[in-house]
């Protein structure tokens, strides 16, 4: 496994072209995935259907090994660090326990629910050593010696309480997205967390994975000029979610610009480096009168940059009759070309980044960084190598900033804002 920590900054290091292989180069060699592979093949012939072939057997390795990773063994030299899960939640499997798995200093050691028995079935299906149930469960947890950073993926509106009783305890927070109900409780958590001298991350794992960097660093190396618009979006057929989904609770902190759009706001801000000025119009679909099922705002960024949002937790069929498909995708328009990526958002499984300038288009994949990862690396592998590194006080290949996540929140809340249907609710916890 390439592994290189402590030594590397790789904020830019995925700009060079040099780096990318050709794909039939990489078939002939045998060699599993390039770190950056442009797929310049002409029409439909032999070698198309071999890489095709290869595509789908790299397809398959990726998504089994991903979900069954190799394990690793603990380094001689190095501590474990020991995290402890709030809630038997829906998304910690994929986005701590499984990861942890292939990192050789993390360990998922404790688990808490709010029913012991439930609790106790997480633990067991999932190896977890230690186990606390009931309602005073998730503050046992924190307050165990054992544990040394805690896992908040508790529903939205949680986010804030549980995340201040863990920085109080001098515990590291791999806190979920979004980071909390408002802007002014982000701040607060994450003046504490300084305060405390532990690490907070609002878990915006996209912006981990080799994907993310590539997009970003064409945009930087000026091939296409400066950026015109963008669109980004979120959008999941009807079924995915169930009618009581946390998602759909006002008092939890539900609504999709609060689940998939504050993805979708967060790639506005990234891919185009700057920060909306004003929210130009919102539209929301609602599931009840609180809660926005869809929205799609448009937003005006300096550089005379326009940017439209989408998200939907619940796309209807179309014509009321053929299932709608994910649309996981960001398109931006620069003055000399543009850049389509299929499946910003989890793109282990499958992505294509296609560029295309001078009426000339190429694709790109980007499973890898040169120095760091695997082709089955989630971003949520790639999220904990970065949460790790920091805990460790080793510099992180990619990092969301306090500032980052306060102006986030920001943004969430102007949407709701100019659209009425206001803020999620305060937290009522008040910090000793
Ligand atoms: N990074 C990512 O890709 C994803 C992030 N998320 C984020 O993770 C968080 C959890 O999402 P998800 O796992 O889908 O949600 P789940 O509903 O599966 O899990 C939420 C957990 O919160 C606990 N909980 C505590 N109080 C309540 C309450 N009043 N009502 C409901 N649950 C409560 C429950 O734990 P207990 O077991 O103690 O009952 C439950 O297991 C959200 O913030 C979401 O935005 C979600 C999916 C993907
Ligand atoms: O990545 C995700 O996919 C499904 C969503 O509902 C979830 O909250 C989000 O984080």
């Amino acid at each position: 496994m390439k592994q290189h920590r402590g030594s590397l900054n790789m904020e830019r290091a995925p700009v060079d072209t040099g780096h990318h292989t050709r794909r039939v180069g990489v078939l002939l060699t045998g060699s599993v995935e390039p770190d950056y592979a442009i797929d310049c093949t002409p029409n439909l012939n032999l070698h198309q259907f071999v890489v095709a072939m290869f595509s789908i057997f790299g397809f398959i390795s990726r998504v089994r090994t991903s979900s069954n990773p190799p394990e690793a063994k603990p380094l001689p030299n190095s501590k474990p660090i020991k995290f402890g899960v709030l809630g038997a939640a829906a998304i910690a499997p994929a986005a701590l326990i499984i990861p942890a798995k292939s990192h050789p200093e993390a360990v998922v050691h404790a688990v808490a629910a709010r029913s012991k028995d439930r609790a106790a079935a997480f633990a067991k299906q999932h190896g977890i050593a230690k186990v606390f149930g009931g309602l005073n469960s998730y503050q046992e947890l924190i307050d165990d010696p054992e544990i040394e950073a805690i896992y908040n993926p508790l529903p939205n509106g949680l986010h804030y309480e549980w995340t201040m009783k863990a920085l109080a305890a001098g515990k590291h927070v791999l806190l979920e997205k979004p980071a909390a109900n408002t802007a002014e409780e982000t701040r607060k958590m994450f003046e504490l967390a300084e305060a405390k001298g532990v690490v907070l991350l609002e878990a915006f794992h996209y912006r981990f994975h080799p994907v993310a960097f590539r997009v970003k660093s064409i945009l930087e190396s000026g091939e296409l000029g400066a950026v015109r618009s963008t669109s980004t979006t979120l959008s999941l057929p009807r079924g995915y979610m169930k009618a009581d989904d946390i998602r759909f609770d006002y008092g939890l902190g539900g609504g999709a610009l609060m689940d998939m759009g504050c993805y979708t706001i967060q790639a506005m801000r990234y891919f185009t480096g700057a920060e909306p000025t004003s929210v130009l119009s919102v539209k929301h679909d609602l599931q009840s009168p609180q809660i926005d099922r869809k929205t799609v705002a448009t937003f005006s960024l300096p550089g005379s940059i326009t940017s439209t949002i989408l998200c939907d937790l619940s796309a209807p069929p179309t014509l009321k009759l053929i299932p709608s498909m994910p649309n996981l995708n960001a398109h931006i328009k620069c003055e000399k070309g543009e850049i389509k990526v299929m499946n910003y958002i989890a793109p282990t499984t499958y992505h294509s980044i296609t560029v295309t300038t001078g009426g000339k288009s190429r694709v790109e994949k980007a499973y890898t960084f040169p120095e760091l990862g695997e082709p089955w690396w989630t971003s949520y592998r790639y999220q904990l190598e970065a949460f790790v590194n920091k805990v460790k006080g080793r510099t992180p290949h990619a990092w969301i900033t306090k500032e980052d996540s306060i102006k986030n929140m920001e943004v969430i809340e102007s949407v709701y804002t100019k659209s009425g249907l206001g803020s999620r609710p305060k937290s009522d916890y008040i910090p000793n």
